[in-house]
């Protein structure tokens, strides 16, 4: 099929509404998911990023459930977003009584409409669901307010019957009315009929409200829109009430890319909001998180690196920077010579093509063992690479310690630099530091460094034991190198594993052309 022949299809089974409101309920049922609880700052620095996001609503809480709850309603009203506040009340007047406290001028009011809802857990009947419904409504109307009304798991109540409590609070002067599938046991072609259907009966502006037990929250949605729907509630990462609802950053961004439908919001924002909530509520979003995962603009295989780097709509369907992330090429297992070399040029490495295959397979060969190469991983082995092809620029030629009781220890070292014997002695507050501070000012004229760690080890017992010394060092411009070493003389050992890091400094200051 060719594009045009989507584009087609695509008209004709749609019945788009002219407006579709993103209706953000992250602070209410997103907060429901087991285990989260954020603090009335943590609200309000939330719902600031919502409102900068651009999204319709914001349903800041639940203001009857609890004092923390009325507080951030208060608090978020008081910003003066641009963004409509909506507060959550069952139907019951004392719960709208709070929503007016809050002063809030839209609420969200719902019952359980379904069989198990008013049989199990309510125990009403029909009459009196409407009743509760119709009372509630009449009196949020009396003090002003925009009402959304919720028949909770519609999507498992009988059809008569929802058309029936819709058409009883369309009359009582609900503004909205809403479709939550509580459960998740919508598909996309059920909910293509129901939203049909009820687009086919009400005038009343229609809003889904779909959970994501099954993973299909956002087919779903996606489907309500294409038939019709007028609002989506959704919430950053899918927060929500066991696995949660549609999210906001799929549904967006699937009717921006997918869809071609720009809802206006400034989706730049996405990535740093979804990190914002997952800090804030502590749970962290998966790698392959659609949008916002570590591995949403993560490539490693060869063949899709190599497409990526002539042009990156080859293996993305959308740019990063669209939704404020960033791409990742990742070295590993399933690596190709264009990822690698792309590195390579993107640290100033030049290699010769025997050099090239010697790092190429090791990072096979490490993939193949089951580990991931990181960029630090790849510096090391082609710097090891060009080492071990080059002449050592430092070489020590000389070394002797004086120490005493009562004076400073000194080291004499004698080293050759490029060639050059150079020759110096130091004091210092062992002997080893002495002879640091030795080199330190032998190599000054070649090059700054500065030595990050240092760590001494006994690898064998008894007072013949050789010692490993492990050193990283640094250099002015930030470059970092380790140097290792092992040798019966403490002193000794310590000379060779900072000289093993400064010759390595130097070879990547001097490859860095
Ligand atoms: C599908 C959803 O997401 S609905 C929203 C769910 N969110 C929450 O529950 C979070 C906040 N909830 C709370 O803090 C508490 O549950 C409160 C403050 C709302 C109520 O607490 P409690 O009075 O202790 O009642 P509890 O939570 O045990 O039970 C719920 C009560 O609400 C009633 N109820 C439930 N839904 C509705 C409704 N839509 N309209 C009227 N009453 C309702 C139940 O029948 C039950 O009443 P009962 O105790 O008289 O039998
Ligand atoms: C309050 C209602 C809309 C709800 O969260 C649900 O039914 O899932
Ligand atoms: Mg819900």
């Amino acid at each position: 099929m060719n594009a045009k022949n989507i584009e087609t299809l695509k008209k004709e089974n749609m019945n788009l509404a002219e407006k579709i409101y993103i209706f953000d309920t992250t602070l209410r049922d997103g907060e429901q998911t087991p285990g989260v609880a954020l603090t009335v700052d943590e609200k309000i620095q939330i719902a600031q990023k919502l409102n900068n996001l651009g999204v319709d609503k914001i349903e800041v809480g639940f203001p009857a459930s609890s004092p923390g709850e009325m507080e951030s309603a208060k608090r978020i009203k008081n910003r003066e977003l641009d963004s409509r506040l909506v507060g959550l009340a069952r139907s019951l007047t004392g719960d709208i009584d709070a929503v007016i406290d809050a002063d809030l001028d839209y609420i969200h009011t719902f019952i359980g409409t379904s069989p198990l809802h008013r049989d199990y857990k309510l125990k009403k009947s029909k009459e009196d669901i409407i009743h509760s419904s119709v009372v509630a409504i009449d009196y949020a109307k009396d003090h002003g307010l925009t009402v959304e009304f919720s028949a909770e798991d519609a999507t498992r109540t009988e059809r008569d019957f929802l058309f029936e409590i819709f058409n009883e609070v369309v009359d009582a002067g609900a503004d909205f009315l809403d479709i939550p599938d509580t459960v998740g046991v919508l598909t996309p072609i059920v909910t293509r009929e129901l939203i049909t259907d009820i687009k086919n009966n009400f005038k009343t502006p229609i809003s889904v409200h779909f959970h994501n037990d099954f993973g299909l929250a956002t087919a779903n949605t996606l489907t309500a829109i294409e038939c019709g729907a007028n609002q989506a509630h959704v919430t950053i990462n899918g927060l929500g009430e066991r696995t949660g609802n549609c999210s906001l950053e799929e549904l967006v961004m699937a009717l921006k890319s997918a869809y071609n439908i720009d809802l206006g919001l400034d989706t730049t924002r996405l990535y740093s909001l979804s990190n914002l909530v997952g800090r804030l509520t502590g749970v962290k979003m998966p790698v392959n998180k659609p949008i916002v995962g570590d591995n949403a603009f993560a490539h490693e295989s060869g063949i899709h690196v190599h497409g990526i780097l002539n042009n990156a709509s080859t293996y993305e369907p959308m740019s990063p920077e669209m939704v404020g992330h960033s791409r990742k090429i990742v070295l590993g297992k399933h690596t190709g010579a264009n990822a690698v070399k792309a590195k390579l040029k993107e640290h100033h490495i030049d290699l010769n093509e025997k050099q090239f295959d010697k790092v190429f397979k090791n990072i096979k060969s490490l993939g193949d063992n089951g580990k991931c190469v990181t960029d630090d991983d790849l510096i090391a082995i082609a710097i090891t690479e060009l080492a071990s092809a080059r002449e050592t620029p430092i070489v020590i030629k000389g070394l002797s310690i004086s120490m005493g009781a009562n004076v400073s220890p000194t080291a004499t070292v004698k080293l050759e630099i490029d060639g050059v014997e150079k020759e110096t002695a130091s004091t210092g507050v062992g002997p080893v530091d002495a002879a640091l501070n030795a080199i330190r000012e032998l190599i000054q004229d070649t090059m700054d460094i500065e030595l990050e760690e240092y760590n001494l080890e006994a690898i064998t017992g008894g007072t013949d034991a050789l010692a490993e010394v492990f050193v990283i060092s640094s250099d002015s411009d930030g470059n970092k190198s380790t140097g290792r070493s092992t040798n019966q003389d403490i002193v000794m050992a310590s000379i060779l594993a900072v000289l093993d890091s400064i010759n390595k400094l130097l070879l990547i200051n001097r490859s860095i052309l």
